[in-house]
């Protein structure tokens, strides 16, 4: 049996469309409705097929919908909830996809009180946006955690569950707060890091410039690919998860004065015992198949 029947997708760029994409490749039957709030989207959308229909407005996309995923910038959350409040039919299941998870939830259970809303995340993208970056695949052995209300009904969070399982997701359950202090660590520093070394690189003069584009094989290289991540998308993230993010900035840059300090005066075992350490890190990750440099993982739609 399939989890939801009449899902209705609200921003219909990487994500939405990889949703969609994955919603037919896995849950024949399923009805998929879109709306995005740029009709160049929208009109796009309609070229590739992938939704069942495509609404001109957030409200006419929810009427019938069992399932409501957002799937916009984090920081579209309220603007959204607000303009799907007076459609949405009582009994349908609320979700989003976004990056941090506290302030989306506050967001959403302000502005839609009686809602049965189960967030998730998909840990899992690249640094694509629109709809023509969508695939089917991009969820297949990632994990997506779901962030339910303490009060949340046990068989909404089944049915959710269930759900990105179809899409080849793994399930963890975690609480919101837990989930944006380990999402600060794991993904948003590193982004942070990325757009601060590349911003770094492009503040040199002229000439070295040209030379960090021309020698940028290996470590620049892969800093500039995560450094091409939707600026709207990671403004939003971290004006939302804001504490998390400014707690692990602040250890990050008590690890960085102490690496200064061991080259400064040449402490090169100091050096060698971190990158032994981190060394063994990268290690388990390939041996718990996580590694996301082997697939493509979409970078063959550059
Ligand atoms: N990109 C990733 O790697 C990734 C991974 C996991 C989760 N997420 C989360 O998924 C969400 C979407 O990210 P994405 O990468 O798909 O972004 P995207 O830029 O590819 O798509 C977002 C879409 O939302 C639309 N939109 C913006 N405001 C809207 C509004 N008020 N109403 C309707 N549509 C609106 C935009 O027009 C755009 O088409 C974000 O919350 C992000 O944090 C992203
Ligand atoms: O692989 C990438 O390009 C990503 O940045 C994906 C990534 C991540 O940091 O792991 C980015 C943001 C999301 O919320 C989830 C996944």
């Amino acid at each position: 049996m399939l989890p939801f029947s009449n899902i209705a997708i609200i921003g219909l760029g990487l994500i939405g469309s990889s949703i969609a994409h994955s919603v037919r490749a896995s849950m024949a039957g399923a009805r998929i409705t879109g709306f995005d709030a740029d009709p160049t989207v929208r009109a796009r959308v309609i070229e590739l097929g992938f939704c069942d229909d495509v609404s001109d407005s957030a409200g006419a996309a929810v009427t019938d919908a069992d399932l409501v995923m957002l799937c916009v910038p984090v920081g579209a959350m309220a603007a959204i909830a607000a303009e799907i409040a007076d459609d949405l039919p009582a009994d349908a299941i609320v979700s989003d996809v976004g990056s941090s998870k506290g302030s989306v939830m506050e967001v959403l259970s302000k502005t839609l009180p009686s809602a049965r809303i189960i967030p998730a995340h998909p840990v899992a993208g690249t640094e694509h946006s629109g709809p023509d970056a969508g695939f089917a695949t991009l969820f297949h052995d990632r994990w997506c955690i779901l962030t339910p209300p303490d009060d949340a009904l046990e068989g909404d969070v089944e049915q959710v569950k269930a759900f990105w399982e179809k899409m080849g997701a793994n399930i963890e359950i975690m609480d919101a707060k837990h989930h944006d202090l380990v999402l600060a660590v794991t993904s948003h520093l590193p982004h942070l890091i990325a757009y601060t070394i590349v911003g770094t690189a492009s503040d040199l003069e002229d000439v070295t410039r040209s030379e960090v584009i021309k020698y940028s094989a290996g470590g620049f290289r892969d800093f500039t690919r995560i450094a091409a991540s939707d600026p709207t998308m990671w403004r939003d993230v971290f004006m939302s998860n804001k504490d998390a993010v400014l707690e692990m900035l602040q250890r990050f840059s008590e690890d960085l004065t102490a690496l200064q300090r061991a080259i400064r005066w040449d402490k090169g075992d100091e050096l060698f015992d971190l990158f032994t350490k981190t060394r063994a890190i990268r290690r388990r990750i390939i041996e718990e198949g996580q590694d996301d440099a082997a697939p493509d993982f979409g970078r063959s739609h550059e």
